[in-house]
């Protein structure tokens, strides 16, 4: 590993090559223009900014984003919180991205890091108001399998649902093997499965607006952050932190993520080619396909839509993939 020295008094700028001793590698836990806060793992926080010879080991996209891991060097400060510059930047085991709009971004990167390290996405939804939209959750489930991320599946609003109609509309994804918790923000219904489900992991939240995202993080932090104003790193003025990047810790261990930008998430490493395998009840099946290279909408031959007639598939899920098929375009 490269270790920079954190008590050099050479110009900042100049030294980020220099190797010695120093600080352990920090995640940025928030992101606002310019600045950052990393957070070193005995939980100090560092305001750090990145300088011209600021080092990464991830080519291609953006310098830093929130969750990445740094390495980092003090430098002279006078506020209350210490004062670094960011050396270098850790290669991320993963990225979730949204591509850029080059017609509103003058940014050379074509793709954007909205968070980096992440290790579960936390697909939220709500037992009624709005009621689960199966759609959008097929749709979060395919985005996490083709990142790689493990799925958590968690159905707020568990007091708006004395008949189990929401409980009763997930089963299938138990069925598939994801894990469900059926919670309730507002009584704390659950909240015990949800902290270990939680637990020493980083997990970002994605779901349709009004399901209660901000609530759930506010119930298992105990404390309002996502509608208080917390202070801003640039400005010194309260902010609202669902404007930004800003990566929560728990008080067992553990980082929540919630971004506008995970919100809206791009499909971008997803085709018509490969979505087929983000749906993983359809892999054992596929070998049964008369084409090896099935697309499974309208082949003779195709054991998908064998299983799906025949009752071995959820139509739901079958509809989705459709949906989305077609919503995507051909090629990487
Ligand atoms: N009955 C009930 N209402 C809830 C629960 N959790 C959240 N709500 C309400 O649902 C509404 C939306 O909650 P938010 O936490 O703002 O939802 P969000 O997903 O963060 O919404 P966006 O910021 O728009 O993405 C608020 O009026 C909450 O009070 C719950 O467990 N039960
Ligand atoms: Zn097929």
């Amino acid at each position: 590993m490269v270790i920079y020295n954190a008590t050099s008094k050479m110009n900042p700028d100049e030294t980020a090559g220099t190797r010695s001793c120093a600080l352990p590698a920090c995640m940025v836990v928030e992101a606002a223009g310019a600045f950052y806060m990393a957070e070193s793992p005995d939980g100090t926080i560092y305001r750090c900014r990145t300088i011209p010879l600021t080092k990464t080991e991830n080519e291609g996209t953006s310098l830093v984003a929130v969750g990445d891991m740094v390495l980092l060097r003090l430098s002279p400060g006078e506020g209350a919180v210490p004062e670094a510059v960011i050396v270098t930047v850790l290669r991320r085991h993963s990225a979730l991205c949204r591509k850029r709009d080059i017609r509103r971004n003058r940014s050379k990167e074509k793709v954007q890091v909205i968070a980096a390290n992440i290790d579960q996405l936390v697909v939220v939804s709500s037992a009624f108001d709005p009621p689960p939209n199966l759609r959008l959750i097929d749709r979060y489930l395919a985005f996490a399998e083709s990142e790689q991320l493990e799925p958590l599946l968690v159905v707020n609003k568990a007091d708006l649902d004395p008949m189990g109609d929401a409980v009763r509309s997930m089963e299938l994804y138990r069925d598939l093997g994801f894990r469900v918790l059926h919670l309730s923000a507002k009584k704390g219904a659950g909240m015990d499965r949800f902290l270990a489900a939680l637990d020493g992991r980083v997990s970002a939240f994605s779901g349709h607006s009004g399901v209660g995202k901000s609530s759930l993080i506010n119930r298992i932090l105990g404390q309002q952050l996502l509608t208080t104003s917390r202070t801003s790193i640039r400005t010194g003025k309260g902010v609202h932190t669902t404007s930004r990047s800003v990566m929560l810790r728990l008080p067992g261990g553990g980082h929540v993520i919630d971004t506008p930008g995970i919100r809206e998430f791009s499909l971008s490493g997803i085709s018509r080619e490969n979505l087929r395998f983000f749906f993983r009840e359809f892999l054992p099946l596929m070998p049964s396909c008369s084409f090896s290279s099935c697309s499974h909408t309208v082949e003779p031959g195709c054991a998908v839509r064998s299983a799906v007639s025949t009752g071995l598939l959820h139509p739901s899920r079958y509809e989705s993939y459709l949906a989305l098929y077609e919503g995507l375009e051909d090629g990487d």
